[in-house]
């Protein structure tokens, strides 16, 4: 009876794993930018199901490039030194001393975490930023903003390098100025999205805590799957739109009018988000096309 019990569980894990085979083909190969934030890089549960989706993505032949955030734990550093994080249209004032902590933080702890945790798991990462082998160039986006950058040239060499050479790039988003001496701080989401561009990926995935797009920010059963572009202008003007989504829709809309095949804004909250989103028909955030 046991042993019944126990073929049936095997016949049942191997149809999930043969019925992802069209989702795989359809991958291989193809680069998909994640960009790794909230709630699913703080809790311990979350971040395993996440490293092992993209370890086992990178597996079966997926170009999966990370781009990570760290709003909160550079929020936390400035508290521990003293200083109050000021957002201006949601991207945080960064004077001098606040760009030395963004460095440190995003550069080193949280992208050297991370990558040294998707290694711990069995990955093959490798941490770089935007100042690494150029990689992202900015100039100052707007006074207001202080050292804020705008993003003005990608150079994706080192990342298509690292994913012919099998490592699963991480990638933080510091970026270089004109001149060598100053760094500019990028939303992550922005610079994802920018990156998602020059690779010319297949799929570009935003990580987020909400279920996606909903139709009333209050309610998580009002959850908009499927988002065209057409759409978004209407959905600003009815206020469906608002807050920290505006800059997401924003990037996702430039990254599909660049040539990203489809963007998602995804639930990070949900184990195995992504691995559902890609291998599967059940879509679990907002598509937007
Ligand atoms: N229509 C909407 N649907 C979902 N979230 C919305 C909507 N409008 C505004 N928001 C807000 O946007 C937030 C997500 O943006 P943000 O906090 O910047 O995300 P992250 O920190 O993951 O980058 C949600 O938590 C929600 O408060
Ligand atoms: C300009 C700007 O606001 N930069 C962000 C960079 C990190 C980030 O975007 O992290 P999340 O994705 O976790 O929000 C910041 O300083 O917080």
């Amino acid at each position: 009876m046991e042993a019944k019990a126990m073929s049936d569980s095997h016949v049942e894990r191997a149809k999930v794993l043969a019925e992802a085979l069209p989702y795989i083909q359809k991958y291989y190969g193809k680069t998909v930018v994640v960009k790794y934030g909230g709630n699913a890089m703080i809790s311990d549960e979350l971040r395993h199901a996440v490293i092992s989706d993209i370890i086992l993505l990178h597996l079966v032949g997926v170009h999966v490039v990370v781009v990570h955030g760290g709003g909160p734990e550079i929020s936390d550093m400035l508290k521990k030194i003293g200083k109050e994080s000021h957002f201006v249209d949601g991207l945080r004032y960064t004077d001098r001393e606040t760009m030395d902590v963004v460095q440190q933080v995003l550069c080193g702890k949280v992208n050297k975490n991370l990558t040294a945790m998707i290694n711990h798991m069995g990955g093959h990462a490798v941490g770089l930023c935007g100042l690494d082998a150029g990689l992202f160039m900015a100039r100052q986006l707007d006074e207001k903003y202080g050292l804020v950058g705008e993003v003005t040239h990608v150079n994706p060499a080192i990342v298509n390098d690292s994913l012919n050479d099998g490592y699963i790039p991480v990638i933080s988003t510091v970026a270089q100025g004109e001149d060598a001496e100053t760094a500019y701080n990028i939303n992550a989401d922005t610079a994802a999205a920018k990156l998602a561009v020059a690779l010319k990926a297949e799929k570009l995935i935003l990580l987020t805590d909400v279920r996606g797009l909903l139709r009333d920010p209050h309610d998580e059963n009002t959850l908009l799957p499927v988002v065209e572009l057409s759409q978004v202008p209407g959905l600003v003007k009815d206020g469906v739109i608002t807050g920290g989504m505006i800059p997401k829709v924003d990037c996702c809309v430039e990254a599909v009018r660049s040539g990203v095949k489809s963007t998602i804004i995804l639930d990070g909250r949900i184990p195995h988000s992504i691995l559902i989103e890609l291998l599967s028909d059940e879509g679990v955030g907002t598509m937007l096309l």
